[in-house]
């Protein structure tokens, strides 16, 4: 795997600068600082058509999973694509409104919604509400009907299967905290059949993030499709499947499905089971955007000591999580290898850790990593699009990084980097 394959990581002619689309890393260093996340447009809109075309001539809709890169343009962008939106949160949908992007194909999924966001959703008429909990009916039940409105919902069903992921973000196990038990369902939709304030239009499964394989989406198909069937026998009939996302993609050497293989033995299985009617829905994510984007960041300073190399950058886990959270993998290249070696590495390596200027020894973005590095250097990081910028915080007073959306040669700053000033401000209004 070339870094090429992960994001159009282009090299000059003379081999010497890595280059976002047409436009040189070193130039975006320059001009916006570092630690900064760079999108490429072609990837993002590549990994959209995957799915698009996949799903042509279906009816079926593909709803952005924001919480994985909620930045404004990104949506402006995917709304533009024809895409809906999968939300988690009120604060979600206010981005999908501020992105100027329509709410009727919005999604809201998590366990934890509250009456006011019931009620923002419900204000702005989203397409469906994907139940968690017999209490969340109630609730939703309850706050349509103070509003003298009808809520469209799904229930999440737990199809305990076991996706086969990392443990942290695997969710359609009978342990995890999300969807309605499979045994569950059948008694949650007749009761919400029959609330007032409540139409049943569909049904929605989601059984983890960074799946590698398709087996366990079809086991979890399957035992969805028999809850279809159980139902229509009621004359609950469903307008929509929703499969949820959850494909994966490739940070090392992992092999996931590419989008129109998952698709097209989704379709056949539901052809074979006599389900080739229902309208589908997806909430992708990782595999929409996860390889569209790098984090560049700058070698601040190189430390040996006798059990290790460090080279301290300065992004850290506040800007990049995943290697700190769940020991991820994100593969890193030299903007300008030495020597002509494409990752730095062909002049005087060195086995390094890189590491963060974070007070915590969690703070590392990855381990023995072959590079020939000066202090100064610019390292990208690479896989870094997904649950990058989204899981960002402020350890350390430490600002937010830049984003920048790269089309050719056309750069846009899309999120300038926060300054301290930002992050005082909600103190000092008080
Ligand atoms: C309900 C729901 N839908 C969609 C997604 C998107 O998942 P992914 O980024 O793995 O495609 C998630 C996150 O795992 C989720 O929790
Ligand atoms: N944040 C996770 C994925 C969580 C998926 C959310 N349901 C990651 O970085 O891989």
């Amino acid at each position: 795997m070339t870094p090429d394959q992960y994001f159009p990581l282009l090299t000059t002619p003379a081999g010497t600068i890595r280059h976002a689309e047409a436009v040189p890393l070193t130039q975006l260093a320059a001009q916006f600082g570092t630690p900064t996340y760079v999108y490429s447009k072609a990837a993002l809109v590549a990994a959209y058509q995957a799915y698009a075309s996949a799903l042509a001539g279906k009816r079926a809709t593909i709803h952005y999973a924001m919480k994985t890169n909620s930045n404004l343009s990104l949506l402006r962008l995917f709304g533009e694509l024809g895409a809906g939106f999968d939300i988690v949160s009120g604060g979600e949908l206010q981005r999908v409104i501020a992105a100027g992007c329509k709410t009727d194909k919005v999604v809201f999924s998590g366990v934890g919604k509250t009456a006011d966001e019931m009620r923002l959703a419900l204000q702005h008429g989203i397409k469906c509400f994907n139940l968690e909990s017999v209490s969340e009916l109630d609730r939703l039940n309850a706050v349509a009907a103070s509003m003298g409105k009808i809520a469209p919902i799904s229930v999440r069903v737990n199809p305990d299967v076991d996706a086969k992921t990392h443990p942290y973000i695997s969710t359609g196990l009978k342990e995890n905290k999300f969807g309605v038990a499979f045994e569950d369902a059948l008694p949650l939709y007749r009761k919400a059949a029959a609330l007032p304030n409540i139409q049943v239009i569909g049904i929605d499964c989601h059984i983890g993030s960074q799946l590698t394989e398709i087996s366990p989406y079809l086991d979890a198909l399957d035992k969805v499709l028999d809850l279809v069937a159980a139902l229509r026998a009621e004359n609950i009939v469903l307008h929509h499947l929703d499969l949820g996302g959850g494909l994966g993609i490739r940070y090392q050497d992992e092999t996931p499905p590419a989008a129109s293989e998952l698709i097209s033995a989704i379709l056949q299985r539901l052809e074979v089971r006599g389900f080739g009617d229902l309208e589908l829905a997806f909430e992708p994510g990782r595999s929409l955007v996860g390889n569209a984007g790098i984090l560049l960041t700058k070698v601040e300073y190189l430390k040996h000591n006798s059990a290790k190399n460090f080279a301290v950058v300065d992004a850290a886990m506040n800007d990049l999580m995943r290697p700190a959270m769940y020991e991820a993998f994100h593969d890193m290249v030299a903007v300008q290898p030495r020597n002509g070696g494409s990752s730095g590495s062909a002049g005087n390596p060195q086995s390094y850790d890189i590491v963060g200027p974070v007070c915590e020894s969690g703070d590392w973005l990855g381990r023995n990593r072959e590079f020939d590095l000066a202090e100064g250097d610019l390292i990208a990081i690479l896989s870094a699009g997904a649950y990058g910028m989204t899981m960002a915080s402020n350890y350390n007073t430490r600002g937010r990084a830049a984003e920048v959306l790269v089309d050719g040669e056309q750069v846009t700053l899309i999120r300038r980097r926060e300054t301290v000033e930002d992050l005082l401000r909600a103190e000092q209004e008080i």
